[in-house]
């Protein structure tokens, strides 16, 4: 087997933990069968290593590596996506496509997120994963492909079975050999590793001398529970080495960039804690947050619009959920905006004049904004994002794209 410590090197891979060499060993001997391997673990373990060692170190190195993160595909397309289409399988399908599955024939396909796949999109996976067999979106011909799959996911897979939206005989076939990777703060001597390292990296990444923790402030880091793992101490990594001016950083500076573990934000974020949407600030990020929602879904229909050449009816049909959302003011009351004198326009239902947008460039302090709501709701909500996504009025699936668009 290749050098334990050689691999870590290969794959950028930090840490010394007993749980981690474990889980690099397991995928190190899975690696030259075509066994599938699900990896497991919270949100920002790592997991992304994971497949890439497994198909680097098989035979099927020199073909294609596909890795697909299955909760940022929106649904509609996703079995296209990942099995192609015919041309004229639906509206826009002008011509075939090759999904996924077949242009990665003789490498390997990482699903991450796999627990987020439709139900729909599960029998398809189950029946490439039996025979090799899957057929194009709007075909009748079966294909074959030999793919070797390593899927990914952070939720509970007994809890989805349970509730039905994970197919058992699916999750037994994916899960043939299972690697855990540990939490951050179960890997409590890596920490501070890690930070140094993330430390060294922005400081030349922003030419600047490395920040570098006292003694208690090691101790602060060490004694937070990190419930983003290490993309949450890679982000305060690079926060502390951008923002501060002082190299050395103290126990109290540290602090500020650290929400507290009952779900409250820094001090970067507003100064007062807080735990929930009530100050004027908070509600007018709310407000933003929607607009910019309320934006995109515009963006979609008349995207529809056009593709539909205007045909009203149809557009109203299918999108009937969409218009009342931008149309009705029942989100904005619940939000109390009134505190804050917003004139609240509704227009008649179901007379939806086209009214004239201003599309301005997403401002840069806009999407700060966003990234605060998003963090300070997941926090709020323990990581939970089916929570966090209830409470910012967005669907999972759009939450999920953004903690992946802005690396939260
Ligand atoms: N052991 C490690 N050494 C150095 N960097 C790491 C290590 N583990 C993770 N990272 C970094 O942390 C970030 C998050 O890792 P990754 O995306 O693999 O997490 P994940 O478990 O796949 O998260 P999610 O479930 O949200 O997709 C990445 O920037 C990755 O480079």
């Amino acid at each position: 087997m290749e050098n334990l410590q050689a691999i870590k090197q290969r794959f950028g891979i930090i840490g010394n933990d007993i749980q981690l060499n474990r889980a690099i060993e397991k995928a190190v001997r899975v690696a030259p069968t075509d066994i599938s391997v699900l990896v497991t673990g919270e949100s920002g373990v790592g997991k992304e290593s994971i497949p890439k060692i497994i198909h680097s170190l098989s035979h099927r190195k020199h073909a294609k590596y596909i890795a697909v993160n299955c909760g940022a595909i929106p649904e509609g397309t996703i079995d296209s996506e990942l099995f192609g289409h015919e041309k004229g399988a639906f509206t826009g399908a002008t011509q075939d496509r090759k999904g996924y599955f077949e242009v990665a024939d003789g490498g390997t396909i990482f699903l991450d997120e796999v627990g987020e796949l439709p139900l729909t999109t599960q029998v398809r996976l189950l029946r490439v994963l039996e025979n090799g067999e899957f057929i194009k979106v709007g075909s009748s011909t079966t294909q074959k492909t030999n793919v070797r799959i390593v899927a990914a996911t952070n939720v509970n897979m007994h809890q989805a079975i349970e509730k039905e939206r994970f197919r058992e005989d699916l999750y037994y076939r994916l899960s043939t050999v299972e690697i855990h990777l540990p939490a951050l703060r179960e890997r409590n001597e890596d920490i501070h590793l890690l930070f140094r390292k993330f430390a060294s990296d922005f400081a030349q990444k922003y030419r600047m001398p490395s920040i570098r923790l006292d003694e208690n402030a090691v101790k602060e880091l060490l004694n937070y529970r990190f419930p983003g793992n290490i993309r949450q101490l890679k982000n305060l990594a690079e926060q502390i080495s951008v923002i501060e001016e002082s190299r050395n950083i103290s126990a109290a500076k540290l602090k500020q960039y650290l929400p507290d573990n009952s779900g409250n934000l820094p001090a970067i974020v507003g100064g007062k804690k807080e735990n929930d949407f009530s100050s004027e600030r908070d509600i007018m990020y709310k407000i933003l947050f929607d607009m910019r929602n309320d934006i995109n879904d515009l963006k979609k229909l008349t995207l529809d619009l056009m593709k539909k050449n205007g045909n009203i009816e149809e557009i109203e049909e299918e999108n009937h959920h969409l218009l009342e959302k931008i149309y009705s003011d029942k989100e904005l009351k619940e939000h109390d905006i009134e505190v804050l004198n917003i004139p609240q326009n509704t227009p008649p239902k179901k007379d939806y004049d086209f009214i004239e947008t201003i599309e301005e460039d997403e401002s840069l302090s806009l999407q700060d904004k966003e990234i605060e709501m998003i963090k300070k709701s997941l926090e709020k909500n323990n990581n939970k994002r089916k929570l966090a996504a209830k409470e910012l009025g967005i669907s999972e699936r759009t939450l999920y794209r953004k903690i992946k668009q802005y690396d939260l």
